[in-house]
C-alpha cells in the first residue's frame, strides 16, 4: 500500500478513489514484458522501441531496462484527449520520428489503449516506412475499440473503464508521477 502522505502530497491533496496497480506489482509484470520482448526477436536482427509521449514515458524507460539485446529508442508525440477525459477523436501529430525503420522491427509502446484512436491513426502511417515487422506494447487495455488495426502483442494489464492516472497517465497534465496507477475521485 503507499505511504497516503506522500500519495496526497503528490496530488496536491486531492483523495484517490482506488489504487488499481501498485508500484510492485507494475514492476513485476514490466519484467515479465521485458523478458518476453527479449525473446521474441533474433538477437542480429535489428529492434526500435517506439514510446508514444507523453503518456508513454515511464513505462517505456522501465520496459527498455528489462530487454536484453541491442536497440534503439525513439519517441512521437501524439495528442487526442487535450485536458479531458474523453478523447476528441483528433490525433495531433506533435513530433514525428526521424528513426529509420524500414527493415527494423519496431514495437509501439503505449501507456494506454482505450478508444484506440491513437493506435488507429499511428499504425498505418508507421507501416508505410516497411518495417520488418510492426507490434504494439501497451501497459494498459480497456477493450473498448472494436476496430483496432493491430491489437496489442504484449499488454500488462486489462484495465476497468474508469479514467486512470499515474505511472505517466496525466488528468489536464497533472498525476504523470504517482508511481502506480489509480483512479481520482470526481
Ligand atoms: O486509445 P485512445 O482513446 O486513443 O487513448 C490512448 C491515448 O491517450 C493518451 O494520450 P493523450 O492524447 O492523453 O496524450 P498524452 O500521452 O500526452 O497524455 C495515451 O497516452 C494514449 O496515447
Ligand atoms: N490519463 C488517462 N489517459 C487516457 N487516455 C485514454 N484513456 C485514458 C485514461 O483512462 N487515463
Amino acid at each position: 500500500m503507499p505511504d497516503t502522505e506522500l500519495t496526497l502530497a503528490r496530488t496536491g491533496g486531492r483523495p484517490l478513489s482506488r489504487i488499481l496497480f501498485s508500484t510492485e506489482q507494475i514492476a513485476e509484470r514490466v519484467r515479465e514484458i521485458g523478458r518476453e520482448i527479449t525473446e521474441a526477436y533474433p538477437k542480429d536482427e535489428e529492434l526500435l522501441v517506439l514510446g508514444t509521449l507523453k503518456g508513454s514515458f515511464i513505462f517505456l524507460s522501465d520496459v527498455v531496462r528489462e530487454i536484453a539485446r541491442p536497440m534503439e529508442v525513439d519517441f512521437l508525440i501524439a495528442s487526442s484527449y487535450g485536458g479531458g477525459t474523453v478523447s476528441t477523436g483528433e490525433v495531433s501529430l506533435l513530433y514525428d520520428s526521424s528513426s529509420v525503420l524500414t527493415g527494423k522491427h519496431v514495437i509501439l509502446v503505449e501507456d494506454i489503449v482505450d478508444s484506440g484512436t491513437t493506435l488507429n491513426r499511428l499504425l498505418p502511417q508507421l507501416r508505410t516506412h516497411n518495417p520488418a515487422s510492426l507490434e504494439v506494447c501497451a501497459l494498459l487495455h480497456k477493450h473498448i475499440a472494436r476496430d483496432l488495426v493491430l491489437e496489442p502483442r504484449w499488454v500488462g494489464f486489462d484495465c476497468p473503464h474508469d479514467f486512470v492516472i499515474g505511472y505517466g497517465l496525466d488528468h489536464s497534465e497533472y498525476f504523470r508521477n504517482l508511481p502506480f496507477i489509480g483512479v481520482i475521485q470526481p
